[in-house]
């Protein structure tokens, strides 16, 4: 708490009492219950799962997408990398190469640029041929009231989001197709792609029609060996997310008492189950959504969920009283 305080003020100048009165919560920790629900940090799948295999990963050098790169390549896959930032890229892909002795390759790519994709592709190719998993993870997003907005940060986000996810997922598709190669092709989105939104409307906005993307493509593609599923995460704590999206850190806590197993998602939980999607075990899995949020989602959702914090006390009187109504 006082961490996050004293770099806050770093950052802006701003003291710590009027830091706290425009953010008076701390950063969260676990609640109690999730001592139940301990996330599990070994690779889940076969060892070998997907040796002779290569995986594509958008944004695979930092957060979600290197973790989901971390299980890939430990469970046997090459392993292809991109993104912007050539130098994260490498290193990246030379730290999981060493660690698991298969190779992980970086190409940079802008995804928002179709000629720049199209660049990639052809690299990618020519290092290890088509892939035969494609995870869509890169993604661009920040808080902001939506009257703040301008159009060329409603654009960035969605041109990285939407435009980014089908100018790869067309370009490797068309190829695929043409080759008579089958593949399994995964979307990163989020809960909110579902509900939207404030404060992040171009990232819902897009992410929701990441969603119709992919639903719409598993209907298409199924004639040509492709299938096409989506994670919706809830909170996991990533530098990428966190600091675009709490940047003080104060709203952490709030975000983990909405949790009905108590604690943020883990990257390794999301490698797992990325990995299981694209899989030789999920091959009838098409046109899924699967949610993967520790119950975020349905506990903001009920109308009376926050009936948790009423005590027994309470609801001994509460109860004495609904039960004392005669007639409507
Ligand atoms: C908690 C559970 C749910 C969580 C969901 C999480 C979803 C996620 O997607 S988290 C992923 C977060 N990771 C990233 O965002 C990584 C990549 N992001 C970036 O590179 C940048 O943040 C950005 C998306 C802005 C793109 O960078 P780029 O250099 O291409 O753009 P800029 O030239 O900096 O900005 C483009 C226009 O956007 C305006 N802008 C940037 N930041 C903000 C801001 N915080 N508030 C308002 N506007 C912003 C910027 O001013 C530019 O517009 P203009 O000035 O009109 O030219
Ligand atoms: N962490 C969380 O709580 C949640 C995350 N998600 C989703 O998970 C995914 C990963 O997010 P996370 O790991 O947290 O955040 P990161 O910021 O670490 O990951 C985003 C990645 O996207 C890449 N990227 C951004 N813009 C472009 C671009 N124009 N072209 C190519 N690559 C780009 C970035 O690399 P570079 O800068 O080198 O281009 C970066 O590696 C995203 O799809 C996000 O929406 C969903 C729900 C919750």
């Amino acid at each position: 708490d006082t961490q996050v305080q004293t770099a806050w003020h770093r950052w802006t100048g701003v003291d710590r009492q009027t830091f706290q009165r425009f953010f008076p919560s701390s950063p969260g920790s676990p609640l109690p219950q999730s001592q139940f629900f301990p996330p599990a940090k070994d690779v889940m799948l076969p060892t070998g799962s997907f040796n002779n295999r290569v995986a594509f990963i958008t944004g695979g050098g930092t957060g979600l997408g290197r973790a989901m790169t971390t299980t890939l390549s430990q469970l046997g896959a090459q392993c292809v990398i991109a993104s912007r930032k050539l130098d994260v890229l490498q290193q990246t892909a030379d730290e999981i190469s060493s660690q698991t002795g298969n190779k992980v390759h970086a190409v940079q790519c802008d995804v928002r640029d179709p000629q720049a994709v199209s660049v990639c592709v052809d690299q990618m190719e020519t290092l290890t041929g088509l892939p035969d998993v494609i995870i869509n993870n890169a993604a661009g997003n920040f808080v902001c009231p939506s009257e703040r907005l301008s159009p060329n940060g409603w654009k960035s986000i969605t041109d990285i989001v939407l435009n980014g996810t089908a100018f790869i997922t067309l370009e490797l598709g068309k190829r695929l197709i043409k080759s008579q190669r089958g593949a399994s092709f995964l979307a990163i989105t989020t809960i909110y792609a579902e509900s939207g939104s404030g404060f992040v409307v171009p990232s819902a906005s897009a992410k929701a029609g990441v969603e119709a993307l992919y639903k719409s493509l598993a209907a298409e593609w199924g004639r040509y060996g492709h299938r096409f599923n989506i994670i919706q995460p809830g909170p996991i704590r990533t530098k990428g997310a966190f600091s675009r999206l709490d940047p003080t850190g104060a709203f952490e806590k709030a975000m983990i008492s909405r949790i009905p197993t108590g604690r943020l998602g883990t990257p390794e939980e999301i490698a797992n189950l990325a990995a299981y999607m694209s899989s030789d075990f999920a091959t009838w899995m098409s046109g899924a959504v699967i949610r993967f949020d520790g119950g975020e989602y349905v506990s903001m959702a009920g109308e009376f969920n926050e009936l948790r914090r009423v005590t027994p006390d309470q609801w001994k009187m509460m109860e004495a009283m609904i039960r004392n109504t005669k007639g409507s």
